[in-house]
């Protein structure tokens, strides 16, 4: 007889975990499919800097030993200028965080399987009745959840997923000691997550530093698709430019690489397709869910986690139904909960990478000059808020934006209304 589960998930990330946890929480039969070793778990996955706030250690109770740095502040660099804000946050472990969600999850009953890399879903009547993993084994399931990342090989089986490889950003980070976090000239980045705008850095993206206690910190950079500014998939392009920082930037003067302490990986910003099907869901970043604006992906993927679970015990309370319309119940939590205003943070996100380095500096003035409840609004994707960032001056630039866009806006603007109601 085959092996049958209520929910069979693909991934253990922040998003597959997460899931687990709450349908466990709730009695249901779950098992994850992990496709690393769990002795080394996680090794390739441990690609996170793992920057994030107390909501979301609030919200999915989140433990203090998983965090390495709790920090009070956010600053944004250009290449002359800082703005500095109060922002309680935490730099987590992120392999521990991994570790701990995944124990969680077996302490309320969810079933692992490592070392089981899931490779095609399995169709019955034109849906998703399992999967299949480790070449030959099989699994079923009453409802099928992707939560492999950008691998997302269920959902682009299934045609849910059109991942695309022009939208994808390409993330690499070390771990350093030796670096001098107040250093003259420069915002004093003790208990900061700082994040650096400078295309001759980061071409087409942004670089970051952020305090893990001491004289500790994670430095890293990512690259994101764009025409105007180059790269690039070129995985020693990336090595090369966070080398060149590390070489030019006297904060990193007497600094050190940690051993073993390389995190990298990649994730697409795109405005998504679909999110779910017939007894389907797919969750974390195997759709486009990281904030585009400033690369928040684990609060997104533990919210999609968190709406992939509450649809699935609705769709089995009562009389069962997990066709595709009552699955669309994930695809409204989704736009409410996990990426609001998605439509015009991916469009905001576009446009201040696409703006040029000089540019950055009357940016970050700007923020300085602007209340903190202005910031709060343009930060959430409200058009009038984000409307005080922008100057006369700013016009070739979008005349060239838009000329540049035009399918990516079609997109994202399929009526004039989406951008205010999405
Ligand atoms: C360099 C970098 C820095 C980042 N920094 C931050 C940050 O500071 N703050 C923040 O909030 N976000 C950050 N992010 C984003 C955040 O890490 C991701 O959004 C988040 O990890 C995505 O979680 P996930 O569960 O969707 O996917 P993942 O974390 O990618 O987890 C997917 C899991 O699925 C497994 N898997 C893959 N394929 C298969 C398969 N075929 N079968 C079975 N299992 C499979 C993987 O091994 C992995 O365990 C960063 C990302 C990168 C790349």
């Amino acid at each position: 007889m085959s092996e049958r589960y209520d929910v069979v998930i693909a991934g253990a990330g922040p998003a597959g975990a997460q899931c687990a946890r709450d349908l466990a929480e709730r009695g249901y039969e779950v098992l994850v499919l992990e496709t690393e070793p769990e002795g080394t778990f996680p090794a390739q996955s441990n690609k996170s800097t793992g920057g994030t706030f107390p909501s979301m250690m609030g919200s999915f109770g989140i433990p203090d030993d998983v965090v390495m740095h709790y920090t009070d502040s956010v600053v944004l660099e250009s290449p002359d200028e800082n703005f500095q804000m109060t922002q309680p946050g935490a730099v987590l472990e992120f392999a521990d965080f991994k570790r701990y969600l995944v124990r969680d999850g077996r302490d309320h009953g969810a079933t692992y399987r490592f070392d089981s890399r899931v490779s095609q879903p399995i169709v019955e009547n034109d849906e998703i009745a399992g999967v299949r993993y480790d070449g030959g084994e099989e699994v079923y399931a009453d409802i099928v959840i992707d939560a492999t990342g950008p691998a997302a090989p269920l959902a682009k089986a299934l045609g849910v997923s059109d991942l695309e490889r022009k939208r994808q950003a390409i993330g690499i980070e070390w771990e350093y000691e030796g670096v001098a976090l107040d250093h003259p000239g420069y915002a004093d980045l003790n208990d900061s997550m700082m994040l650096r705008l400078d295309h001759d850095l980061a071409p087409g993206g942004y670089a970051w530093i952020f305090h893990t206690g001491a004289d500790t910190a994670k430095v890293g950079l990512c690259f994101i698709q764009n025409d105007k500014y180059g790269p690039s998939d070129d995985r020693v392009r990336i090595d090369d430019a966070l080398t060149g920082w590390l070489d030019d930037d006297p904060r990193f003067a007497e600094a050190n690489r940690i051993d073993d302490s390389q995190h990298r990986g990649s994730a697409h910003i795109q405005p998504p397709k679909q999110l779910s099907t017939d007894r389907f869901m797919a969750i974390g970043d195997t759709v486009p869910s990281i904030d585009p604006l400033w690369g928040q992906g684990i609060d997104k993927c533990m919210r999609s986690g968190r709406a992939a679970a509450v649809t699935a015990d609705r769709c089995f309370t009562g009389r069962m139904d997990t066709s595709a319309d009552e699955m669309t119940i994930y695809d409204m939590l989704w736009h409410r909960n996990v990426a609001p205003k998605a439509a015009m943070r991916l469009l905001m996100t576009h446009l201040i990478y696409y703006a040029p380095t000089e540019r950055y500096n009357r940016f970050i003035r700007d923020l300085r000059r602007l209340s903190s409840d202005t910031l709060s609004s343009a930060n959430a994707g409200n058009p009038f808020a984000l409307a005080k960032l922008f100057h006369v001056g700013d016009i070739p630039l979008f005349r060239d934006f838009v000329a540049e866009h035009r399918e990516l806006i079609g997109q994202l603007l399929p009526g004039p209304r989406s951008l205010l109601s999405d």
